[in-house]
């Protein structure tokens, strides 16, 4: 049966300094080992949204509660079991492949073990083996990108969120990053992502909520979002319901 694994209750956010809320009454049930789409325009609120799950902002009111089969856990507990790959690249340049999965599995306090099972394995199969030992400053866009997302899964999460993991990657990369995600949601890992690739989240995602100038307009099943607006694809139903202007 499905198990909810996160619940969202009217949560609104307003940055310091702000005149609007970037997120308004968001409330959503986001069920375990899902693949999620996050979409929306420009600002609509989806990189607020991720921050405010990870823990790294706080709510301005709403509640935000996270269950594993069904049994809530504490955010002190989030902790361990969330990974986040974030939109820009959270490695040190300076350190190689290798430098830098250490020390972010140390951070997780990974045995030294099971560090490098995750370190060698993650190596192998996000085609990082050869490169290595290079300093990733040096590494191509979508190398760096596969850097930034082993970083996020060292400690093999139960919930992992991605903020656009492909931009600005080539086919091979894109593919090699969708590939790997779909296996480790095989296994059970839930995905939480955001991307502006209509076509590759129609391909990927089995939910998702569209989000609008930090308000929820359409959440639910791909297909059935689908049929109900009788749209043919998730880029035709996104133009409908947030419009064709522009987001500054
Ligand atoms: N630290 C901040 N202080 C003030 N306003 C912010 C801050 N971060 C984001 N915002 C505002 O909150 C709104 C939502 O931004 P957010 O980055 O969450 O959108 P997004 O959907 O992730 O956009 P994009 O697709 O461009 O990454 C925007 O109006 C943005 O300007």
């Amino acid at each position: 049966m499905d198990q909810v694994c996160i619940q969202i209750r009217g949560v609104c956010k307003r940055y310091k300094s702000a005149q609007e809320d970037s997120l308004s009454e968001v409330s959503l049930d986001i069920m375990q080992s899902d693949v999620f789409g996050l979409l929306g325009p420009n600002g609509a609120g989806k990189t607020t949204l991720i921050s405010i799950l990870c823990g790294i902002i706080p709510v301005s009111s709403g509640d935000v509660r996270f269950f594993h089969n069904g049994t809530p856990y504490s955010n002190a507990e989030r902790k361990s079991r969330i990974g986040f790959v974030p939109q820009e690249y959270a490695f040190y340049q300076e350190l190689t492949a290798r430098q830098n999965l250490d020390y972010f599995g140390a951070m997780y306090n990974l045995s030294q073990n099971r560090l490098k099972e995750r370190r060698e394995h993650l190596l192998e199969v996000l085609g990082l083996e050869k490169a290595a030992d290079k300093k990733v400053g040096t590494f191509s866009g979508g190398m760096k990108r596969r850097v930034n997302l082993a970083i996020g899964i060292i400690h093999q999460p139960q919930i992992l969120f991605l903020d656009e993991p492909t931009v600005g990657v080539d086919v091979q990369s894109r593919n090699a990053i969708i590939r790997y995600l779909q296996q480790i949601n095989q296994g059970g890992t839930t995905i939480i992502y955001t991307s502006h690739h209509m076509s590759e989240a129609e391909e990927f995602c089995k939910n998702i909520a569209l989000i609008d100038h930090g308000k929820l307009i359409a959440a639910g099943g791909l297909q059935h979002l689908k049929a109900e607006h009788q749209v043919e694809n998730l880029q035709t139903l996104f133009i409908n319901l947030t419009g064709e202007e522009y987001r500054d």
